[in-house]
């Protein structure tokens, strides 16, 4: 698997020093509040485990799964809902967990939704963000790292469902999309 990287972009201990910060920020966003923290599988399932435990107010969690990228390098357009929230969000403070914006369909469709169901409020943080991949206007509240325009895998992201155990980030030999 190792042998498959190019490059590594974001290390590990990098990784997890900026979800730190990221925690001790939405600690105080959150203060005397308990949000109902959404967690975008599957990408998003790694760092939502780092970053619940970086936050010291109460929060309450749910899952919901969305593809939009199947075995391909390029977003389909089309957001499936694969598995919907056990929780109703009315009313509820909402924060939504993404590993990675890039087009920005995936959040725009979210975040429609759960505006539709009456959420309170909502705020989106996400590790990373491909601003050159956007194809609606969209922006985090929080982000984690700006990424360059290249395809990543690790953390939690995959290619054709592989390399989301990887504990840093970075980037595919091309030879790999190939095959
Ligand atoms: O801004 P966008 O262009 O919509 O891309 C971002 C979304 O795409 C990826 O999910 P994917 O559809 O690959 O499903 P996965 O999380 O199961 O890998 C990623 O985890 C984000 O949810
Ligand atoms: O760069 C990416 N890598 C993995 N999954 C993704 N989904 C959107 N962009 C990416
Ligand atoms: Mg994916």
């Amino acid at each position: 698997m190792q042998n498959d990287i190019q490059e590594v972009l974001i290390t590990e201990e990098e990784l997890q020093q900026k979800i730190k910060e990221l925690g001790r920020t939405l600690s105080e966003e959150y203060a005397g509040r308990t949000p109902l923290v959404i967690c975008v599988l599957k990408g998003a399932f790694i760092f939502m485990a780092d970053l619940v435990k970086a936050i010291t107010v109460p929060v309450e969690m749910d899952f919901m799964a969305v593809s939009s990228y199947g075995a391909s390098t390029k977003s389909s357009g089309v957001v499936k809902i694969i598995k919907d929230l056990d929780v109703s969000v009315e009313g509820r403070d909402i924060l939504i967990v993404e590993d990675i914006i890039d087009s920005g369909l995936t959040l725009s469709y979210l975040i429609e939704l759960l505006r539709n169901r009456n959420a309170a409020s909502i705020n989106v943080v996400t590790l990373f963000d491909k601003p050159s991949g956007r194809t609606v206007n969209l922006e985090a509240r929080y982000t984690g790292f700006v990424l360059p325009d290249e395809f990543v895998v690790g953390y939690g992201l995959d290619y054709a469902e592989r390399y989301r155990n990887l504990p840093y980030v970075g980037v595919l030999k091309p030879e790999i999309y190939s095959n």
